[in-house]
């Protein structure tokens, strides 16, 4: 049972206190556009006390085995809560309720990977006896926290991308500030009361709500915050970067990845595949498949099969357990991924498939005849749209791919081993996933991207990396 309910007020999250402003923003559900409850709209003053709060917190004693205990009792307590979650996601996002529960499943996934992490936080010896004069000196390094991170979080994926940031944060130690997407933040906000009924000690956790401009701007004005981890657009994860000074900074940013179909490949999977990820959650996932090309002998069949898979795809109420495909998360989005396909098809595009927008809704789309230069290939659509193009060769191939301002994940279906590794090597990407579309993603692997999609890696282990600094101790003895 979905928890909220248009009368449904929320406060702010700081010390472990809720804590409601006069001024109060609309949480809006995206299929109906109904006012769906309303939540706080944090100040300066409110920012800074959450900050403090974080900061203080780091005085008290938070042990690895304890960081341990709290995250294994919140992952448990999101599994023990996936339906009112889910039911929340569905409301708050339009993210069809199926798929809704799989991003649950994740993030609990992703709260006892973080755990499993605390205990394994460590250091190494190093040789410094080795040096000439240093004979009797021995080494170590630890790990230590960096102290007040400030997690701030997109719309699309808003319990799982959260908890990757106040997963790793929490168990190496460190206190969080989330600020998260302003048209979903209810999940964040349930998350908060579920980590402290988990044990987590006050003010290791705090959220702020409201304008994403504003509070980022206070945050990155406030020199106890020790380090940004920010998922969302390239835009503002720059304006973060130029901002933040020689603070940490870690980006997860865009994308307009491209899969690769070689003509040896299983084609039936790889439609079968591309057609699921290329119009999951409406597209709005970073590493949703864009661009596809194809060998030119391949393309026929593939289209075709691309086709009939897709045309199966049920649009409609998030809420409703047949539905594949939910609203976009605003109407002007739905409007701004119309306006590229039709300027698509002035240029020379073809329809293959949808390309009807119904308000929010828009149909999953394929496009053909495209060209590089066009918007929907050369920008990030971020909406159910995939663009399939031809190639003959694979050093043709591979260039089209690295002939983007972006470089998160990438797909290849292919037998041939040798092109498989030669893309390893060559295409310009964070991560290469092989026989699958680039839509991969398993909460402990390294994932982070390269040029614009950004820098620094996500998952526990490579995030906690960033998130604590390393600290040589030198015995002279
Ligand atoms: N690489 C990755 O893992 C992912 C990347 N994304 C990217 O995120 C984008 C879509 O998400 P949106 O929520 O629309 O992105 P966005 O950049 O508009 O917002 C992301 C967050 O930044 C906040 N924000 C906005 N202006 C700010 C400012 N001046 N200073 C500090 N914070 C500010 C927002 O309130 C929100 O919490 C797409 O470009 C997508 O590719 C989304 C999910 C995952
Ligand atoms: O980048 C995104 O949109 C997400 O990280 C993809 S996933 O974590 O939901 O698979």
């Amino acid at each position: 049972m979905a928890t909220i309910a248009a009368d449904k007020q929320y406060g702010l999250y700081i010390n472990g206190k809720w804590e409601q402003t006069e001024e109060m923003m609309e949480v809006i559900n995206k299929y109906n556009q109904e006012v769906t409850a309303h939540i706080s709209s944090a100040k300066k003053e409110h920012v800074d006390a959450a900050v403090q709060g974080a900061k203080e917190a780091l005085k008290s004693p938070f042990p690895p085995y304890a960081r341990y205990e709290v995250l294994m009792k919140a992952a448990q307590l999101l599994v023990d809560r996936c339906e009112e979650f889910a039911q929340v996601l569905a409301l708050e996002v339009g993210k069809p309720i199926r798929e809704s529960r799989g991003e649950i499943e994740r993030a609990a996934q992703t709260l006892v990977i973080s755990a499993e992490e605390a205990k394994r936080i460590h250091g190494e010896g190093v040789p410094v006896e080795a040096a000439q004069g240093s004979e009797n000196r021995m080494a170590f390094t630890i790990r230590v926290p960096v102290g007040v991170i400030a997690a701030i979080t997109p719309f699309n994926v808003p319990v799982n991308l959260v908890c990757h940031k106040i997963g790793p944060a929490l168990a190496a130690g460190n206190s969080v500030v989330l600020k998260p997407a302003e048209v979903t933040p209810i999940c964040a906000l349930m998350l908060a009361d579920l980590f402290e009924e988990a044990g987590l000690p006050k003010g290791r956790l705090q959220v702020l709500t409201g304008d994403g401009a504003k509070i980022g701007e206070w945050l990155l004005e406030n020199k106890d915050v020790n380090m940004f981890t920010f998922t969302g657009s390239p835009l503002v994860g720059e304006y973060i970067r130029s901002k933040a000074g020689l603070r940490k900074v870690a980006l997860e940013l865009g994308n307009n990845s491209a899969t690769i179909v070689h003509n040896d490949a299983n084609l039936e999977q790889a439609a079968s595949l591309i057609s699921q990820k290329s119009f999951n959650n409406a597209g709005q996932v970073c590493i949703s498949v864009q661009r596809v090309y194809v060998q030119e002998e391949a393309f026929e069949s593939f289209i075709d099969l691309l086709k009939k898979k897709t045309e199966k795809l049920v649009i409609g109420d998030p809420s409703d357990e047949s539905t594949d495909i939910g609203p976009m998360i605003r109407l002007r989005e739905a409007e701004r991924v119309e306006s590229w396909v039709n300027e698509a098809v002035e240029e020379g595009a073809v329809i293959a498939l949808g390309g009807k927008r119904n308000g929010a809704l828009y149909e999953p789309t394929i496009l053909t005849n495209v060209n590089d230069d066009m918007k929907v290939c050369r920008e990030e659509v971020f909406g159910p749209v995939v663009s399939v193009a031809t190639y003959k060769e694979i050093d043709e191939v591979i260039a089209k791919v690295n002939d983007s301002d972006y470089g998160l994940q990438a797909g290849l279906f292919t037998n041939d081993l040798q092109f498989a590794m030669k893309a390893a090597r060559e295409i310009e990407v964070g991560g290469l996933i092989v026989n699958d579309a680039s839509a991969y993603r398993v909460d402990h692997m390294p994932y982070g991207g390269v040029k614009n999609s950004g820098n620094g890696k996500e998952g526990p282990k490579y995030a906690i990396e960033e998130m604590t600094e390393e600290r040589i101790i030198v015995l002279n003895l």
